[in-house]
């Protein structure tokens, strides 16, 4: 059936997208109401007048009309209007019977809704990197996490020199060392010394989370993954990591039925949601730590061998604090001065002092190191703290390390002698520890996995004199 003009007139100014036709030479013939709407300007404004016009009167920046006309070619191109638009125009030539240039028909969409949606989610993604390095922010602060490293000293010369290289690399690292030696602040430290300082920093202490949550909270997992989930689904810890670092503590502690899936992870940087049958991939580097012997575990099955390789790419030796002279100093120093600013007092603390602290064996390591630095600033009266200030235990345990040496010497004529006073001097120095730290004969003998009355009997014959 053959339509008459008003009928293609009507469907033309229908059109929700812009239609507007030109002569062979440029001037407009023919523009719909949407046309009106893109550009702020009446159509008798601008029928009669050459393309050109537009863009003279400032209504628009560009056309694609006189490249049509150059190239006898399709053209397309974006373009803002002085009407605040942003629209999409695909300029198309067409031609009479003996191939010549007749109209071209200019076709062009609004997409300014876009282009707002467009930059509201631009908007979010930088609020979500925003709101990721807040929480983190905010998590550090919370838990009172301790930003400055102390790494002076010849026991630490080695592990800052491999940590120098490795830090601007993506190598799999694993830390070891007793617990409080400051394996979680390394492996900040490490994080905020290479080049994704600027990504998130995710903790996952895999034995303080549920292991029946274990893998959901780390993977995730999709809708309807198990009773009880979100209905939305939920990103897991390890996806929010992107980018940055994932730093496993304990990872000792990882369930054996887990094990697979973060040789998985490690080896591919890929996992599988709970719940999902698709593949997520992320961009991440692992530092792991522990206090236990891993190799142990390897040997016991108990820990898969393929992972402990993995993580263990490079391996970094945390010693005691007992083991690291020079560096224990610096860090009484400093947590002296540190803990005299927070609680704003005036106190100095004299050569000898530190020379007594230095002398004990901080079996809980660096924390244990802050509690009795705190403990000294807030129960010493003086402003001036001297070794008589300190804390009895301090006195007795810096004692009992010159006398260690005066009966190893002593005794080296009789070695049996030695041996079993060496053993005693040992034990002595665990009990009046432990009972320093712990100051209970029940919490001692838990501690030390001995029976209580043990712990009484070694209590009473090494503290009589305390
Ligand atoms: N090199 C350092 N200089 C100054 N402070 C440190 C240093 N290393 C650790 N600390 C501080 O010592 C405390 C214990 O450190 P951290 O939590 O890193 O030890 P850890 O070995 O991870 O302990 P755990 O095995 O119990 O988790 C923290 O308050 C930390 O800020």
């Amino acid at each position: 059936m053959v339509k008459d003009l008003d009928f293609y007139k009507k469907i033309s100014e229908a059109s929700h997208d812009e239609i507007c036709v030109s002569d062979n030479k440029g001037t407009i013939i023919y523009c719909n109401k949407s046309f009106e709407q893109n550009y702020g300007i009446k159509r008798k404004d601008i029928i009669g007048k050459n393309v050109s016009f537009l863009m003279d009167s400032g209504y628009a920046t560009k056309s694609p009309i006189p490249e049509v006309i150059k190239t006898k070619c399709k053209v397309s191109l974006e373009q803002d209007t002085l009407a605040g638009k942003k629209l999409i125009i695909t300029a198309t030539p067409t031609f009479d019977s003996s191939g010549n240039l007749e109209y071209v028909v200019e076709n062009c969409r609004d997409i300014t809704e876009l282009n707002n949606i467009k930059n509201t989610l631009e908007d979010t993604k930088k609020q979500v990197k925003r709101y990721k390095s807040e929480v983190e922010t905010l998590y550090r602060t919370t838990l009172k996490i301790e930003d400055t490293v102390i790494m002076n000293g010849s026991a630490m010369k080695p592990i800052i020199d491999i940590v120098k290289n490795v830090s601007k690399t993506n190598v799999s690292i694993l830390i070891l060392g007793e617990s409080g030696t400051g394996k979680s602040s390394l492996a900040r430290h490490i994080h905020y010394n290479s080049k994704r300082s600027n990504g998130p920093f995710i903790t996952i202490n895999c034995n303080t989370i549920s292991p029946h949550l274990l893998e959901s909270e780390l993977f995730g997992y999709t809708s309807g993954a198990f009773t009880g989930a979100n209905s939305k689904g939920k990103v897991g810890l390890i996806e929010l990591a992107d980018g940055g670092t994932l730093f496993l503590d304990e990872i000792g502690d990882i369930p054996k039925d887990l094990q697979a899936k973060f040789l998985q992870l490690i080896q591919d940087k890929t996992f599988i949601p709970v719940g999902s049958l698709k593949e997520k991939k992320v961009d991440i580097r692992i530092i792991s730590a522990t206090n236990v012997n891993l190799l142990d575990k390897v040997n016991s099955r108990a820990f898969r061998e393929d992972l402990y390789y993995r993580l263990n790419v490079i391996e970094l030796n945390l010693p005691p604090l007992r083991d690291r002279k020079e560096n224990l100093v610096e860090l009484i120093k400093y947590y002296f001065k540190r803990y005299c600013i927070n609680f704003n007092e005036h106190k100095t603390l004299s050569k000898e002092a530190i020379d007594v602290i230095s002398k004990y064996k901080f079996p809980g390591n660096i924390r244990e190191l802050q509690n009795i630095i705190q403990n000294i600033i807030l129960t010493c009266n003086n402003n001036y703290i001297d070794v008589d200030s300190l804390p009895k235990f301090l006195l007795k345990s810096s004692k009992n390390n010159f006398s260690n040496s005066d009966s190893t010497s002593c005794n080296n004529q009789d070695s049996k002698k030695s041996f079993d006073c060496m053993i005693e001097e040992c034990e002595k120095n665990i009990i009046i520890n432990s009972y320093n730290k712990l100051k209970s004969s029940y919490k001692v003998a838990k501690d030390l996995n001995i029976s209580q009355s043990k712990a009484n009997r070694l209590i009473r014959k090494y503290t009589k004199n305390i």
